[in-house]
C-alpha cells in the first residue's frame, strides 16, 4: 500500500523494480530545498567563520549556483583529485547530465566533494587537508552546557544493567537530532520522550546481553554533542562487557558538514575527559582502550562514497560481516542502508536492508524523506499530526536486522 504523503522522486526506476530514487528537481521537493537553501546558506557560513581568499570564495560561490541551477551539468572532479577515477566509475552516468536530472544522494555526496575542491583542501598548500567544517564543529564542543548534559551519567551504575544500556542508547539516538547542517535551516528537532516510530530496543539488549561479547562496529555520524554520546554508549558497552572491542568508523575527510573525522573523535574525547564525575571517568577508560586495541578508529573511503551500503567493498563488507553488531547512526548512513528511494513506509526493515552483513540497528532522527519498516497504525497516527514528519526532525527510530 503507497502512504498517503508521497515525496516526490527522482524520475528513474520502474514499476517492476526498486522504488525511484529521490531527485532534486521537484520545486516541492526535499531535495531541491537542500540545493537552493541549505546549501547557500552553508556556504555563507563557511565564508564567514574561514579567512578563504576571493578565488576561494569564488569557487564556493558558482559551486552553489552551478547546483542548483537547471541547466548547468556535473563536473568531473578536478585531475588532481585523490579518487578521481572511483568518482568516474561512480558517476559515469551523470557526468554531463544537468545537476538537477541526478539522484539526491549522489548529488549531495558529490556536492562536498566539489565543496572540498573548492578550498584547495586536496592541493598542495595552507589549505591542504584543513577542515572547512572545524569551526562550526569546534563552536558547538565548547558549548558550556555540554558538561551539565552529561551529568545524568551519575548514578547510573545504580540503575538495573537493561535500564542503564537504555538511557545510553537513547542518548546516543537523540544526539543526532540536530546536527549542523540541519541547524543551518531550522532549529529544534526530536523531543526526548516522544514515542519512537519503531523501536527494538529491547531486542537489541536482549542480543547484546545474551551472547559472548564480539566486535562492534559503530558507523558514524556526527561529530560534537551525538559523538559525544555515541562515545558515552561505547565505553558503556566495553566497560560492562558487552563488547569485546568497538571500531569507530569516521568518515576519511570532512563531509555533509558536521560528520565525524578522526580529529573529531580526539577533540570530542579531550571535552570529555575535561568533564567532572562518570563522563571525564569514561574519557580515561576510552583512552585506555584505545592503547589496548579495543577500541580503534577506522576511516575507509567508501564511507564518503554515493553508495549503498548493499555495495559495500570486500574489506568492510568482511568486517562487519564478522560483527556482534553494527550501530549505523543518523539520517544520512540510513539513507544509504535502506537506499534512497520512495519505499512504501510499511517496507519491512529486513528485506530493505538484506544485502547488508552483520547483525544491525540503525539510530536515526528522521531528516529526509525515505523510512521503511513503520506499522500503518503509525504511519497514519504520524501522517494526521505532524505533516513535516519525515523531515522536520521530530521522529526518531530503532530499527534492527538482529539474525543477519
Ligand atoms: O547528520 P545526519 O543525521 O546524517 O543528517 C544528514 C541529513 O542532512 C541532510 O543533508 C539535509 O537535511 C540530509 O540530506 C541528510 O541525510
Amino acid at each position: 500500500m503507497n502512504d498517503r504523503h508521497t515525496p516526490t522522486p527522482h524520475p528513474t526506476g520502474s514499476a517492476s523494480g526498486p522504488a525511484p530514487a529521490f531527485g532534486i528537481a521537484d520545486p516541492a521537493g526535499f531535495g531541491r530545498g537542500v540545493f537552493h537553501e541549505r546549501h547557500p546558506a552553508l556556504i555563507r557560513r563557511l565564508c564567514e567563520s574561514n579567512p578563504y581568499g576571493p578565488g576561494q570564495r569564488s569557487r564556493l560561490r558558482e559551486l552553489v549556483a552551478e547546483s542548483a541551477s537547471d541547466t548547468a551539468v556535473v563536473r568531473p572532479p578536478e585531475e588532481t583529485t585523490p579518487g578521481r577515477e572511483r568518482w568516474l566509475a561512480w558517476g559515469r552516468e551523470y557526468f554531463g547530465e544537468p545537476w538537477r536530472d541526478v539522484p539526491f544522494l549522489w548529488a549531495e555526496s558529490y556536492f562536498y566533494l566539489r565543496l572540498l575542491e573548492c578550498v584547495g583542501y586536496f592541493a598542495p598548500g595552507p589549505w591542504q587537508g584543513v577542515d572547512p567544517f572545524a569551526p562550526m564543529k569546534a563552536a558547538e564542543l565548547a558549548d558550556p552546557a555540554l558538561e551539565a548534559d552529561t551529568a545524568w551519567l551519575d548514578g547510573l551504575d545504580r540503575s538495573e544493567p537493561a535500564e542503564a544500556f537504555r538511557a545510553l542508547l537513547l542518548a546516543s539516538l537523540y544526539g543526532n537530532r540536530a546536527d549542523l547542517g540541519f541547524r543551518l535551516v531550522r532549529d529544534g528537532g526530536a523531543e526526548d520522550g516522544v514515542p519512537l516510530l519503531a523501536d527494538d530496543g529491547e531486542a537489541l539488549w536482549r542480543h547484546l546481553s545474551g551472547r559472548p561479547p564480539g566486535d562492534v562496529h559503530v558507523i558514524l555520524d556526527n561529530a560534537g554533542r551525538e559523538l559525544l554520546a555515541d562515545l558515552l554508549l561505547v565505553d558503556h558497552l566495553l566497560l560492562t562487557r558487552r563488547a569485546e572491542s568497538v571500531v569507530l568508523h569516521v568518515k576519511p575527510r570532512p563531509y555533509f558538514v558536521s560528520d565525524a573525522v578522526t580529529t573529531d573523535v580526539r577533540d570530542c574525547l579531550v571535552r570529555l575527559s575535561s568533564f567532572d564525575g562518570e563522563a571525564g571517568k569514561a574519557a580515561g577508560r576510552l583512552r585506555e582502550a584505545a592503547a589496548a586495541g579495543r577500541l580503534r578508529v577506522e576511516g575507509d573511503d567508501f564511507l564518503c562514497s554515493p553508495l549503498g551500503f548493499g555495495e559495500l567493498p570486500g574489506g568492510l563488507r568482511a568486517a562487519l560481516s564478522s560483527a556482534a553488531l553494527c550501530v549505523f547512526k543518523g539520517d544520512l548512513n540510513y539513507r544509504r542502508l535502506v537506499g534512497d528511494r520512495a519505499w512504501p513506509a510499511t517496507r519491512p526493515f529486513a528485506e530493505a536492508v538484506a544485502g547488508v552483513p552483520g547483525p544491525l540497528v540503525a539510530l536515526r532522527t528522521l531528516k529526509s524523506d525515505v523510512v521503511v519498516g513503520l506499522r500503518r497504525e503509525t504511519v497514519d497516527r504520524v501522517e494526521a499530526a505532524r505533516p513535516g514528519w519525515r523531515t522536520d526532525g521530530s521522529q526518531a527510530l530503532v530499527q534492527a536486522r538482529l539474525e543477519g
